[in-house]
């Protein structure tokens, strides 16, 4: 097994009364596909907001990549490769694919104003890399013959694959995707499944929050589940989604198409 790249430990949040998130300890290694699923209302995107430094924990711990960044503020888990995806999409709908991803990119480049207000070479050099860069990212979300295309022109299914294009170009060690099958027929949930399984193998570790079932058994290495902020469950798919709790909770109320 890989090394551990991500660890949760006691991880609460409470909203006034309510605990959205109770306690939950979770480990993902390295180069693998987890999904988080689970009831409406169980607690996964409060998890993910955690994760991802939008929504400080009222308490536990968060190791990513051996450091403790319990409470930093997403930018700050954007720099340690922490990238995320979110249910409502988030592209640019009046910039064309490429100039989304390449914004998304721009951050990544090391040229500063000066160099871009006097076009040095360093900066022309990192213009073109950045293009290409961008280029490649939208290819491997089978984005590149759309790169012209306005955001908003795009079908539903190529916008929810240039939000990962957005993630990815922050070229992140792990990519947080929050139901990114939300709304795509079958056709396009293959797609993603596909999609998926490259990042995996580009190196990059995948958490999912998703509802397709379909998506999840055929992409995951292995499942956490949550039910009223509470892990129920956890292993890998074929264990998990023949729990007889987790059916109760959880499958019996779920449509399985993807
Ligand atoms: N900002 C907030 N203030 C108060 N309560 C909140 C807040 N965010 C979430 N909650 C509550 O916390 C609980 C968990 O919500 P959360 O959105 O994390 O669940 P979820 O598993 O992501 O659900 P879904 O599958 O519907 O997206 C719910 O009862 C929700 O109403």
């Amino acid at each position: 097994m890989n090394a551990e790249i991500l660890s949760v430990t006691g991880l609460t949040r409470i909203f006034g009364g309510l605990t959205a998130v109770r306690d939950v300890n979770m480990t993902v290694h390295a180069g693998e596909v987890v999904g988080l699923i689970g009831p409406n209302g169980a607690g996964k995107t409060t998890l993910f907001n955690m994760l991802g430094g939008s929504l400080p924990p009222s308490s536990g711990r968060i190791r990513f990549d051996g450091a403790d960044c319990t409470g930093e503020p997403s930018h700050v888990m954007g720099q340690r490769g922490v990238s995320r995806t979110f249910q409502i999409t988030s592209v640019f709908p009046s910039l064309s694919a490429l100039d989304n991803v390449r914004s998304a990119a721009y951050r990544t480049t090391k040229a500063g104003w000066g160099a871009s207000v006097f076009r040095t070479a360093a900066y022309r050099r990192e213009e073109a890399d950045l293009h290409r860069r961008s280029m490649e990212t939208l290819a491997f979300c089978d984005l590149d013959h759309r790169a012209d295309i306005l955001a908003d022109a795009l079908s539903y299914g190529e916008q929810r694959r240039l939000e990962i294009a957005i993630a990815l170009a922050a070229q992140p060690r792990l990519l947080l995707l929050d139901e990114p099958a939300a709304g795509m027929n079958p056709e396009e949930g293959q797609r993603l499944v596909e999609m998926i399984r490259r990042i995996r193998a580009s190196g990059v570790t995948v958490l999912l929050v998703e509802h397709h079932m379909r998506v999840v058994a055929a992409v995951c290495d292995r499942l956490f589940v949550l039910d009223h902020g509470v892990k129920i469950a956890e292993g890998p798919p074929a264990q998990v989604l023949n729990d007889p709790e987790v059916i109760r909770v959880y499958l019996g109320r779920e449509t399985v198409d993807a």
